[in-house]
């Protein structure tokens, strides 16, 4: 493919992710990319310089330049971020879950706009930690729309499910674009849900999502959740730091043998695939070319806590399932202690726990059965007085 045609790719959130695997594979596929955000001063970098660099953690230095970036500010731009979507290729997003129903408005204004115009059929993917993002963005655009407006742009709109996984933990804040990544990276789009033929090297093509999705949420996910949490109560700043606590270690193993267990009853994955998965996963997580603080892998911890997440999702339906799961109990309750003054969630949380005591809160943000409330309720007694 010639590398720079004239596609064109917008992407809201030029973060992490976005710029750090997102921009890669795009850049990759040919298209110019422009990156939706509403950090004003990412913006004027982005837009100063045109082009940034992804390092690869690893013991061989090896950088790639992405080139054909500019970009525009949701709010401030709103007129030129409608147009731009109105003739774009592929819009991507990755701003964060909860962030999905404030993109919504300008999105829908963009698709209307297009619609309009007589574009052609758009694919919009949401690359978020959660079951069916595409599917949320797609409801929360068709609410800003009227009947009429939404039965012509979701005929030429497809909203397919994603899953995507490379560890980018925090970057520079010195104002540099420069991301590093590790090398790894995973990039899944489901075929239910497309409205037209596209192909992306990078992105594997699946007919049903739902196990991959759960596979990467209930074993990346919740094992990366369990380092996090535990090693925040330990006094552990790093992934790689708490990992090489031997007790940790053991918890994570315990914690992905359980979720492992479900995934081959749910999904016939072989006890061979998820043990080389499993793997796999703990040597990313090893890796001591990447720093990923346990703050930034613990953040937002109600929405981490919540009945569809990581944690809570794979505990209750193990628990519909008869299997007790003691190692997901354990993580769960270390999350209850998570007090970072710079996360606002953490905040809540912990405002919560003191307002309303821990079982109500334990209650309230898992919506679980009480006998699995009582245990967590056990285990965040046990674990704060250590
Ligand atoms: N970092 C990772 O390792 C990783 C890997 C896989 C998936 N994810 C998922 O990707 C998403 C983003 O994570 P991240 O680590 O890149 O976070 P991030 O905070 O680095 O990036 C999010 C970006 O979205 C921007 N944003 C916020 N509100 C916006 C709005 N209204 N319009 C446009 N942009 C807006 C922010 O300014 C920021 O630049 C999350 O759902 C996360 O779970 C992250
Ligand atoms: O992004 P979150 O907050 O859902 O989860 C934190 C990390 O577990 C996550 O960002 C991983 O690094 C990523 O999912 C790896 O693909």
């Amino acid at each position: 493919m010639e590398r720079y045609s004239n596609m064109l790719a917008v992407h809201f959130g030029a973060g992490n992710i976005g710029r750090g695997f997102v921009g890669e594979v795009l850049n990759n596929n040919g298209y110019k990319i422009c990156f939706v955000d509403v950090q004003q001063s990412l913006i004027d970098e982005i837009n100063k310089k045109n082009s940034y660099q992804i390092e690869l953690a690893q013991e061989k230095e090896e950088s790639i330049e992405i080139n054909d970036v500019y970009a525009l500010n949701s709010q401030e731009n709103k007129a030129e971020v409608v147009d731009t979507i109105a003739r774009a290729d592929l819009v991507t997003v990755s701003v964060g879950v909860s962030i999905l129903p404030f993109i919504a408005p300008v999105l829908a204004a963009g698709l209307e706009q297009r619609v309009k115009a007589e574009g052609g059929p758009l694919h919009v993917i949401a690359c978020e930690n959660a079951v069916g993002a595409s599917t949320t963005l797609k409801q929360a655009v068709k609410e800003e729309l009227s009947e009429s407006s939404w039965a012509r742009i979701s005929e030429m709109t497809g909203f397919p499910d994603a899953a995507v996984d490379r560890i980018v933990p925090n970057q520079r804040t010195d104002g540099s674009l420069d991301v590093k990544v590790e090398p790894f990276f995973e990039w899944i789009v489901e075929q239910q849900g497309m409205v037209k033929e596209e192909n992306l090297t990078g992105i594997k093509y699946v007919k049903n999502l739902t196990p991959y999705i759960e596979r990467k949420l209930f074993t990346v996910n919740t094992g990366h959740a369990c380092i996090a949490y535990l090693g925040f109560i330990n006094g552990q700043a790093s992934v790689a730091e708490a990992l090489a606590d031997e007790s940790i270690r053991a918890q994570v193993e315990g914690a992905l043998n359980e979720t492992g267990r479900l995934l081959e009853e749910k999904y016939q994955f072989s006890n061979e695939e998820m043990e080389l998965y499993h793997n796999k996963i703990i040597e990313r997580f090893e890796n001591t070319h990447l720093s990923d603080p346990v703050e930034r892998v613990g953040r937002n911890p109600l929405r981490k806590l919540k009945s569809t997440d990581r944690l809570i999702s794979p505990l209750s339906q193990l628990h519909q399932r008869g299997i007790e799961a003691p190692h997901l109990i354990t993580v769960a309750a270390a999350a209850f202690l998570f007090d970072v003054q710079e996360d606002e969630e953490s905040v809540k949380l912990q405002e919560m726990v003191d307002e309303l005591g821990i079982e109500k809160t334990i209650q309230q943000v898992t919506d679980l059965p009480d006998e699995l409330v009582s245990k967590i309720e056990k285990e965040y007694m046990t674990l704060k007085s250590r």
